[in-house]
């Protein structure tokens, strides 16, 4: 469990962490989102004291981080940073992080094994790809079978195999009712693998909820609807707190406020035919966007100079 009480860290005249209160608790995963420069790095760095609040408190399982007489055994983390030697092999890296801190060597093998690097453990770490390093950091965060852990962007550069297997070890260790933190800039990533959310936006605190909530409160859902009889369809669909798009002409509309069994229902009373009904969820990408539009720090162009094209409006990577 990590329990955060009106956080503040301010650099000179930055304000990185703005009063921010939150707890994650144990059992889920829950993800950490939030524009560049939001303050989620400086957030988790405050977690595990490698950064010191202006103000506020930061308490891991209970106790701040360095209260704790074994500390790697209560928290995992990956922090962006990477502190491995690049001459020494993964296992004699994770040997010497176990030896300091009285975790036994059967532990080293396990976590080797448990993050599929035994084919290079004897390898030299700097010669490791993104993928391999990544996986070294998540064997060092899980060295200790510690009960929280907390990764700052976990994903960032991996391929789709290396993806998949962060989000079955994610899911499988809040499975185990362990407390996993984590922070990403793939909302789509973190659709598939959260259950709950902590959004942030210059240092505050956007919003506290579940993924589904989340989506549900950036506009809910909405229904896809094909028939040759769309006009006819559309008078018949019209009631209070209903609403129906589409281009006049075309087959397709757009229903808010009934869902897909009543529209469904109501087609078949009135004879009608459809070819398509379907659900549409507003994506986590499209609701972070709208709830984090006025905390982006670093825009992108909106206009590009040379072409008219509109498709990258915003840059928040
Ligand atoms: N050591 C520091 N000195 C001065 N300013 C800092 C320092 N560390 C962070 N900041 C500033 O604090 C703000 C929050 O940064 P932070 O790295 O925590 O954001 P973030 O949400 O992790 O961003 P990103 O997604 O880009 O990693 C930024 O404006 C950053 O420039």
């Amino acid at each position: 469990m990590i329990e955060i009480h009106q956080l503040v860290k301010r650099y000179g005249e930055k304000t990185a962490v703005d009063g921010l209160d939150f707890t994650v608790r144990p059992g889920t995963v829950t993800g950490f989102l939030g524009p560049n420069g939001a303050g989620k790095s400086t957030t988790m760095r405050m977690v595990v004291g490698l950064d010191a609040p202006s103000s506020g408190s930061v308490q891991v399982n209970g106790r701040r981080y360095d209260r704790h007489p074994a500390p790697l055994q209560e928290v995992g983390v990956l922090l962006e940073a990477k502190s491995i030697h690049p001459g020494r092999s993964a296992f004699n890296h994770l040997n010497a992080l176990a030896l300091t801190h009285g975790i036994p060597r059967r532990r080293v093998e396990e976590v080797i094994e448990l993050t599929g690097l035994t084919q290079v453990a004897r390898k030299r770490a700097g010669a490791f790809s993104l993928g391999m390093g990544q996986r070294l950091g998540i064997a060092a965060a899980l060295l200790g079978d510690p009960q929280t852990v907390m990764l700052d962007e976990p994903v960032n550069g991996l391929d789709p195999e290396g993806v998949q297997w962060i989000r079955n070890l994610l899911t499988g260790l809040a499975a185990q009712g362990r407390t996993v933190f984590v922070s990403s800039h793939l909302m789509s990533e973190m659709a598939q693998t959260a259950t709950n959310l902590i959004v942030v936006g210059r240092g505050k605190l956007l919003a506290d909820t579940t993924v589904a909530r989340f989506i549900q409160d950036a506009g809910g859902q909405s229904v896809k609807v094909l028939t040759p009889q769309a006009s006819r369809f559309r008078d018949l669909l019209a009631g209070p707190g209903v609403e129906v798009t589409g281009a006049p002409g075309s087959e397709e509309l757009t229903v808010s406020g009934l869902t897909a069994r009543q529209i469904g229902t109501l087609a078949f009373e009135h004879g009608l035919p459809l070819y398509e009904l379907t659900t549409q969820a507003v994506s986590l990408e499209e609701a972070f966007m709208a709830m984090t539009e006025d905390s982006v720090e670093y825009h992108g162009s909106t206009t590009p100079p040379s072409s008219p094209a509109p498709a990258l409006a915003r840059s928040t990577a």
